[in-house]
């Protein structure tokens, strides 16, 4: 469908555990989203509001789709997005019948699927990167215990999901100013591309309590591929099972870093909460072609 700058841009908004998503589908309207109509989307005031704008792109010969992921306060790209993977998944699904489907993200091709008994879904997120070139960080370190310390926190495992990931252990997490610290460690020298920032708190070897600080989002309900790392994280240091419970403040994923392959599993609830048209407006003309 041919659509010019005054066509309403078809969305769907969903979540997955309060982690919002607006979603296009650039099958069928692919004209151009410069970050600057990305963040005013994404905007809570003027816009629909979102964590992560999502696109959905034509597929491959081993992709069913490609998947474009946004943050919403600035429009910058992101390496993963496990919650809205697993939404994207879903709609897949729901789309093609298959019982399993295959996204393609700059990280590379992740498969979802979903579990009939629960109607939960579950991503395979792909291995976790552990090196410090692959989080990355400014300069060798230790991921392991990367030593760094803002404020009250110390002592990072950092971990990449595609995304990067600073998780720090605590004894509680209510008792941490993340708004406060969180921003002083996304933008901290260490992290070239910025951050993701989690804290953790260990309850048992099966579950854990987590909170975060999104690169480019701020405080999120949740956040899938921050739970992924927290749960590398966690067995890393030798703190959980390689299956674990990590609750957020929107709620609980099941996460489990599969030791055959150091694939990372990641499972869910998806929640469709409505589709919607943007005015052409809110969606400030892409810059001229240079003459
Ligand atoms: N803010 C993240 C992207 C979204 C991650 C999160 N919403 C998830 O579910 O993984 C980043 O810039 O890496």
């Amino acid at each position: 469908m041919s659509t010019t700058s005054t066509t309403p841009l078809r969305f769907l908004k969903m979540h997955g555990l309060g982690n919002d998503f607006v979603i296009v589908d650039r099958r069928t309207d692919a004209r151009p989203l410069p970050a600057a109509a990305i963040a005013a989307v994404g905007n809570r005031r003027t816009g629909v509001g979102c964590d992560q704008f999502i696109t959905i792109e034509p597929g491959d010969a081993e992709a069913d789709a490609v998947m474009g992921i946004y943050n919403g306060d600035d429009g910058s790209p992101s390496g993963a997005c496990g919650n809205a993977t697993r939404c994207v998944a879903h709609l897949l699904m729901q789309e093609t019948g298959k019982a399993e489907v295959t996204i393609r993200t700059v990280s590379g091709l992740l498969r979802g699927w979903r579990d009939v008994a629960t109607g939960l879904v579950t991503v395979d997120m792909g291995p976790a990167r552990l090196d410090w070139q692959e989080i990355p960080l400014a300069e060798p370190r230790d991921t392991l215990h990367a030593d760094l310390s803002v404020g009250p926190l110390h002592d990072p495992v950092c971990v990449s999901m595609g995304n990067p990931h600073a998780v720090f252990f605590v004894d509680d997490v209510a008792a941490v100013d993340l708004p406060a610290v969180g921003p002083q460690v996304e933008r901290h020298p260490l992290f070239p591309a910025r951050t993701n920032v989690e804290i953790v708190q260990v309850l048992d070897r099966g579950r854990v309590r987590m909170r975060v600080w999104e690169r480019a989002a701020g405080i999120t309900m949740a956040c899938g591929s921050g739970a992924c790392a927290v749960g590398v994280a966690a067995v890393r240091r030798g703190l959980t099972d390689r299956r674990v419970a990590v609750a957020l403040d929107g709620g609980t994923l099941t996460i489990e870093w599969r030791e055959a392959d150091g694939h990372v599993l990641m499972t869910g609830p998806v929640a469709t909460a409505f589709a919607g048209t943007l005015d052409p407006s809110l969606l400030p003309a892409p810059a001229p072609a240079l003459t």
